[in-house]
């Protein structure tokens, strides 16, 4: 078959290029009052869409069938434009989502790498468990996350990930009940918070309320010590996770060329977020040290398991030595990343469905008024019984997957169950975003809010593959269940107190950096609940 030659670029050529590039967007942002995020989505764009073009050729598969190309009328540059209207505008994820109607399997080439988007179920089944040692998460997501999160759960493949996993999995499997019902002190902040804001007639952001609320459970988790971001909220800790997380998230867009992303104060804000976790890394080991030297021989000290960091504390790594701080810290930013923003976003949708479809918010009302009551705390036995607010929330991590994107790097030639040849080196994203709205697999009301779907009759056509909020596999959520069980325990007591609508004419704006929030925040009314 005859094969298509690749125009010559060096990398010395490429590397001359983006050199200038630097040089032009460091001087463009110096002069111009340009908004330095627009000036990086159109370098982001180029380099996507076109300097990446020129470096592959169009070569014929050795085995499989030929992925279609991303249409393009202009070289390219059309996409190009079409993102960066989309990004600006917020609306990244639709466009993503219109792609698949020109196929479920597509490829293009960016920055010296072939991508390839695979939406199809079987495509997310085969690299997430049935070929999972050929798709890592691979070099350049590591690159871009290792300043932020070391060598951390989140950003490690291979040995490295599998043992920190082995430690962990154990102490979410004991306290992840417990762990998601200790709200006691954050939940009454939030009253107290809603309280105010009724009492001014006045509406709030609850992605806000929520992301305060999310990292206050999740440091008292995972660290046993929480940053209480519910009573200061400007606080300077969340500000730069944040701010890391963006950038993190543009890094890895730009694979080889993430130094082109302008991210002067990065090195500030992991500086300001060690200020908080060293701190505490260097606390718990004083505590875990006089723990061990006043423990009986042979004896569990009480509470020695309670939080993560114990938990690490009291073992060792794959050579038998105790973990180091530098390795804690990175543990505890891993797990703060992996655990945090997402339930943000399950609750903050959750009060976005609700409360613009007020016959289910009367529905989920009447459920846990009979199964837990008006003012009791729900029990584990209780959460069970509450299978209709199981469904809303599957119906909200449906439309709206906290981790609405995946990039994994093929490591060997590979073909997927559809046929499609991946060659070795590739970026494969996958999107539960797209595959969850797909009206093939999900129907003409794909787009539509509908608990129904979850209920016992039609749940038996959700077919494997179709649903992948936690992702599956081996990499699979650890905290899967803990996120249930804290959703589930804030809504109850939520509902039994208040009732909400979206303010009139506000439509949030879905977009994703690592994990997807409003760009817009979301705008809530809320009430104290009267029958
Ligand atoms: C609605 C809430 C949540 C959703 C939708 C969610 C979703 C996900 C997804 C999609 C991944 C795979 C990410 C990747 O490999 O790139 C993941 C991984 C992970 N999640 Fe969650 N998550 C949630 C909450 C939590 C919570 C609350 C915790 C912990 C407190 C947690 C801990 C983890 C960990 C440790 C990993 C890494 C697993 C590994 O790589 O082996 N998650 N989660």
């Amino acid at each position: 078959m005859a094969t298509q030659v690749a125009p010559t670029v060096t990398p010395t050529t490429i590397g001359n290029i983006f050199a200038l590039l630097r040089h032009r967007q460091r001087s463009l942002l110096k002069r111009s009052k340009a908004n330095p995020g627009l000036a990086m989505l159109a370098l982001t764009a180029i380099l996507y869409f076109w300097i990446g073009r020129l470096r592959s050729g169009k070569k014929a598969p050795p085995r499989g069938k030929a992925i279609p190309h991303l249409k393009s009328r202009l070289f390219m540059i059309d996409v190009a434009y079409q993102y960066v209207k989309a990004r600006a505008e917020g609306d990244e994820l639709k466009w993503v989502q219109a792609l698949s109607k020109q196929g479920l399997t597509l490829t293009t080439e960016v920055v010296g790498h072939c991508l390839i988007l695979a939406f199809e179920p079987s495509s997310v089944q085969h690299m997430l468990v049935k070929n999972f040692e050929n798709y890592p998460k691979g070099p350049a997501f590591h690159k871009a996350f290792f300043p932020f999160m070391g060598t951390g759960i989140f950003n490690a493949d291979g040995a490295a990930w599998k043992n920190q996993r082995a430690l962990a999995r154990p102490h979410f499997q004991v306290t992840e009940y417990k762990g998601a019902a200790n709200i006691e002190t954050q939940i009454s902040q939030v009253f107290g918070i809603l309280d105010a804001t009724i009492a001014h007639g006045a509406s709030i952001d609850a992605q806000d309320l929520w992301s305060r609320y999310t990292i206050d459970t999740a440091t008292g988790f995972l660290f046993g010590d929480c940053v209480n971001a519910l009573g200061v909220p400007q606080n300077k800790f969340v500000h730069a996770f944040n701010y890391t997380q963006k950038i993190c998230g543009w890094k890895v867009r730009l694979c080889d060329y993430q130094a082109l992303v302008p991210s002067f104060e990065f090195p500030q804000k992991v500086k300001d977020m060690d200020a908080v976790l060293l701190p505490i890394v260097d606390s718990a080991i004083a505590k875990e040290t006089r723990r061990h030297a006043e423990a009986v021989e042979g004896e569990e000290n009480e509470g020695s398991h309670d939080n993560l960091l114990a938990h690490f504390l009291n073992s060792t790594d794959e050579h038998g030595k105790p973990f180091d701080r530098i390795y804690l810290r990175d543990m505890l930013m891993n797990f703060l990343l992996a655990g945090r923003d997402t339930s943000t976003n399950l609750l903050t949708f959750m009060c976005y469905n609700l409360g613009t479809h007020p016959e289910i918010m009367d529905r989920l009302r009447e459920e846990i008024f009979s199964v837990v009551g008006r003012d009791r705390k729900p029990d584990h036995e209780d959460i069970k019984k509450l299978k209709f607010l199981k469904q809303v929330i599957n119906e909200t991590l449906r439309l709206y997957p906290a981790v609405p994107f995946n990039i994994k790097t093929c490591l060997e030639d590979d073909v997927l169950p559809n046929g499609y040849f991946i060659p070795k080196g590739s970026l494969v994203v996958h999107s539960s975003y797209v595959t969850h709205r797909m009206k093939e697999y999900w129907g003409e009301d794909a787009e539509e809010f509908d608990p129904d779907r979850w209920g016992p009759e039609r749940v038996k056509m959700v077919r494997p593959f179709m649903f992948f909020p936690f992702h599956a596999g081996p990499r699979i959520c650890l905290g899967q269940n803990f996120a249930y069980n804290q959703a589930m325990n804030t809504m109850v007591r939520v509902m039994q107190k208040y009732t909400w609508k979206v303010v009139e004419g506000f439509e949030p704006k879905p977009e994703s950096d690592i994990t997807m929030y409003s760009r817009n925040g979301m705008q809530i009314i809320f009430d104290h609940y009267r029958e």
